[in-house]
């Protein structure tokens, strides 16, 4: 299996306080990794790292080989906006823009061709009569599918997903997880998640977990 990120060693502190302690950490093509652990417990923090959004205060990654933090800003961006996908808890969509808008939103930061369209991903979504809409018209479950087609449409490597269900009932918690699963078996895309929901996907080999700034898990590299 490829690695595609290898992180060695990276810490994080914020005004001498440990939020992450030094860890090492794979993401494989195709994996789905889910790093469990309560709040404040440095998820978030772990996550923007491995993402390429926070440098580490110490380590390295690397991205395909590369020493992502090393590289330079105009580099580091285009790994984020062709390679990775981003989905929050939040949903994070511009409400003055259309759903179709919305979507198309990274084709602006990405320099690959893509084999996506706002429609083709949209309808691979089930969100396709809602293309025209504002996302303030939408079910909560109906914009975070949005987000996923926002993160797919560059046809990422990998998507980073922070609490991508907190703020979902029950019952479409259920639909996202099938989604990524779905996505993850039929075009082989990696998802990292992390959540404070126990179980949250059982199909997944990479189970971690984040205490006090420590994950603690077996890496199946
Ligand atoms: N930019 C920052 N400056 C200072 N402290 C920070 C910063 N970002 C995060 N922290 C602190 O680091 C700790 C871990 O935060 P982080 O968001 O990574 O945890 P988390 O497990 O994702 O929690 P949550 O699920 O509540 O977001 C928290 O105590 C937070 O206050």
């Amino acid at each position: 299996m490829k690695c595609l990120v290898d992180a060695q060693q990276i810490s994080k502190k914020y005004n001498n306080r440990v939020i992450v302690k030094p860890s090492d950490f794979q993401v494989n093509e195709g994996s789905i990794t889910v790093i469990e652990g309560k709040s404040g417990s440095g998820k978030s923090t772990f996550l923007g790292m491995l993402a390429g959004l926070e440098k580490p205060t110490k380590g390295r990654l690397y991205y395909q080989g590369k020493s992502f933090y090393q590289l330079s800003d105009e580099e580091q961006s285009d790994i984020r906006g062709s390679a990775f996908g981003f989905v929050f808890q939040s949903f994070q969509l511009i409400p003055e823009l259309t759903v179709r808008e919305n979507i198309e939103l990274p084709l602006n930061f990405s320099k690959e061709d893509t084999i996506w369209t706002a429609d083709n991903v949209a309808k691979e979504l089930g969100i396709d009569s809602k293309l025209e809409y504002l996302p303030g018209r939408l079910s909560g479950g109906e914009q975070q599918r949005v987000a996923i087609a926002r993160a797919l449409i560059t046809a990422p490597k990998i998507i980073f997903a922070d609490e991508p269900t907190g703020n979902l009932d029950s019952k479409t918690t259920k639909q996202v997880v099938e989604l990524f699963t779905q996505l993850n078996k039929k075009h082989g895309i990696a998802f990292v998640i992390v959540t404070h929901e126990k179980g949250l996907i059982k199909e997944t080999q990479d189970l971690y977990m984040m205490e006090n700034g420590v994950i603690t898990g077996e890496n199946h590299v």
